[in-house]
Order: structure tokens, then sequence, then C-alpha cells
């Protein structure tokens, strides 16, 4: 696979494709003349995505970080960034209460596949006090509106109203991709307006644009409604064990035969977040996903493609009960090995 399909796959949108078209360019030419995946190399192109350290990962943080190892592959340099301050900001502890979950975090990506070696790991709150960034920061602000910083975090922001925490935010994630020296900001499709807002705002203090990567995002497990998330809702985590992984799926939402389900009534949008899964987290990793069935039901699917499993879905040929067990398994062998070895770690 070349560098602009591995940038690429799986990713909901980039903006723009001509600037990513170009960061592939760059990084064919460095794979051909040799100088590929050298780290500190200042003319390396680097990516990253930034979390808010919360207890344990969970599968939609995990599309992020696989998109990282095939940045990896394509020769890109990248770094996680764990968002202490960030996170503090949005109002999700004590900022000592952060930075210990912080450091578990970096112990699961690293249990889950992201080379140590050629990945760096680094706290905001490393750089983010000082004192070039907060004058950079005040100089944002100043070029920026309330109500523009309100809308980026529509998406982020927790609590009913908006803290002026929350409008800081944004503005210091735009920073972030100047300060990190970042070619490539990845994020799910909630990260896009605050994206979109440091495309806006960052030439206006002399920095360019950057280029930005978002990944699809994965449903609440039991209702389909918002996205799964650490701080509420039934989520899928990178520690759950068999029996919680079996449980959580056998009660998804997951309406028989409907791939795009009816809106509620209260007009929010919902998806099939079982699908959602096998598309965006089980798909890309078998070349094969099969099915079991007893014989007196038809026997085994197999499919190749999520395209084909979808189609059954929809036509009623595969039940969700079916597809709900076929699920449980493949997270599951997806989620053991890094469960084992942070048992292992752990003594345990
Ligand atoms: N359900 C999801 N599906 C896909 N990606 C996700 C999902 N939840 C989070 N991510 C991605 O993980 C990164 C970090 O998100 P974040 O730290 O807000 O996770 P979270 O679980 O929503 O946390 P919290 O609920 O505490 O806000 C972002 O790039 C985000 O898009
Ligand atoms: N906004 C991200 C966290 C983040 C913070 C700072 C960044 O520079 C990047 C990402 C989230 O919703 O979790």
């Amino acid at each position: 696979m070349d560098a602009h399909d591995l940038i690429t796959r799986n990713a909901a949108e980039v903006v723009t494709e001509e600037e990513v078209e170009e960061i592939a360019a760059d990084l064919e030419e460095r794979s051909s003349s040799g100088s590929r995946t050298q780290s500190g190399d200042p003319e390396g192109k680097r990516a990253y995505v930034g979390y808010e350290p919360s207890g344990v990962l969970h599968i939609g943080h995990m599309l992020g970080a696989n998109k990282l190892i095939d940045l990896q592959e394509a020769g890109m340099e990248v770094v996680i960034l764990l968002a202490d301050v960030h996170a503090y900001l949005n109002g999700k502890g004590t900022f000592e209460e952060i930075r210990e979950t912080a450091t578990r975090m970096q112990e699961q990506f690293v249990a889950y596949g992201l080379d140590e070696e050629r990945t760096e790991f680094v706290l905001g709150s490393e750089f983010q006090f000082g004192e070039e960034y907060t004058l950079d920061l005040h100089a944002l602000e100043l070029e920026t509106t309330l109500s523009r910083a309100e809308r980026a975090m529509s998406e982020i922001g927790s609590g009913d109203s908006v803290t002026v925490s929350q409008a800081v935010y944004p503005l210091m994630q735009a920073l972030d991709i100047e300060y990190l020296d970042i070619d490539l900001a990845v994020g799910g499709m909630e990260q896009r307006k605050v994206h979109m807002l440091a495309r806006d705002t960052l030439p206006s203090i002399d920095y360019e644009a950057p280029t930005c990567l978002h990944t699809p995002l994965i449903s609440e497990l039991s209702t389909g409604i918002g996205k799964m998330s650490s701080s509420s809702g039934v989520t899928i985590s990178m520690e759950d064990s068999t029996e919680e992984i079996e449980d959580k799926v056998n009660g998804a939402f997951c309406p028989a035969g409907e791939v795009d389900p009816e809106p509620t009534e209260e007009d929010e949008a919902r998806n099939n977040p079982v699908l959602e899964i096998f598309e965006y987290f089980v798909f890309p990793r078998f070349d094969e996903v099969v099915v079991a069935r007893p014989d007196e039901y038809g026997g085994d699917l197999r499919y190749d493609a999520y395209e084909q499993l979808v189609s059954d879905f929809a036509s009623g040929e595969l039940h969700p009960a079916d597809a709900k067990s076929a699920l449980a398994r493949y997270l599951d062998s997806l989620i053991e090995p890094g469960r084992e070895k942070l048992m292992e770690q752990r003594g345990g």
C-alpha cells in the first residue's frame, strides 16, 4: 500500500485532499531516497492525536490509535498528546487525578500496539504553561469570538453550559498543533469544528493552517444515540473481560434489518453501533469475517467485505443475535492480547 492509501484508509474525511497528497508525495520521495523513518529528523513529517486522559481506553479511542499505526507505517513520526490541562479545563477532575490516569492511558496504548520506540508521548502541561505559549494563546483569544469558540466545543464540552475554560480549550488545541510541530492533526469527526477554527485562526497569528484527518465515530452501544464515550453510556473498554464484552454486545441497540435506524421522537439521530463496530473496528483487521450459525438456520455466513455483511443484515438474512455473537467473539480476540499484556505488567 502506498503512503497516500495508508494515510487515508478508513478515514471519514481529510482536510484538504490536496494537502494530504503533498504529505504523501513527500513521504514517498523520502522513502525512495532511503531517508524514511529517522525519528527526530527536522524534515520528518509528524502526526498527532490528543486524548483527555481517562481511566481506560475504549474501542472508539483505538480508531485514532490504529490510524497512527498506519501513519507510522507510511513513514510519519507520531505523537500522542495526553491532554491533561484540557481535561482539567473540561471539568474532568482534579489535576492530580488526571495526571494519574494519563500514566495508565500511556501503558494501554503501548499494550495495544503503539511501538514505544517510535511514539512520542507528551503531556500537555509539559509545554502549555510556557510564556510564549501563553502569549500566543492570548493573541488567539483576541482573534476569536466567544460564539465561535462555543460552537467549536458543541460536541466536546462536558456539562450543560459553556464555561470560560471551555472557550479557551479549542484555542489551546489549535496552538498545540503548532507547538508540537505537527503536519497532520488526527481526531474523530467531533473534533472537526475545533480543527476548522484552528485552520481559520492560526494564520491570523502567522502560523500555518493545519492539515487534518478525521476518523469515524462509534455510537453509544445501548441506544445508538451520541458517541461512545468514557464518561457515560455503555462503552466497550480495552480492559473488558470476555463475559463483559458478551453482555454488553448482547444488550446493544441493533434493530433487525435497520441499517439506518429512525431518529427518536425527540429527534435525536440514531445509528446501529453493532454494524459500525464491524465496519470501523473489525473488518479493517480481518480478511474474512465468519458468522457462526447452526446448520438448521442455514450454516455459517462468510464475508470478505463489510458491504456484504450489511447487505445481508438489511435483507434479514443476517439476524441481530447472530451478528452480535460474532461481534463479541471478534472483539474479544482483538482485545485479548493487550488485556493479557496489561495484566502481566500489573503482576496480575
Ligand atoms: N466513540 C468514539 N468513536 C470514535 N472515536 C472516538 C470515540 N470517542 C472518542 N474518540 C476519539 O478519541 C479521541 C479522544 O476523545 P476523548 O478524550 O474525548 O474521549 P471520550 O471517551 O469521549 O472522553 P470523555 O467521554 O471523557 O469526553 C478523539 O480523537 C475522539 O474523536
Ligand atoms: N479535544 C480532544 C482532546 C485534545 C486536546 C488537545 C489537543 O491538542 C488535541 C486533542 C478530546 O475531545 O478529547
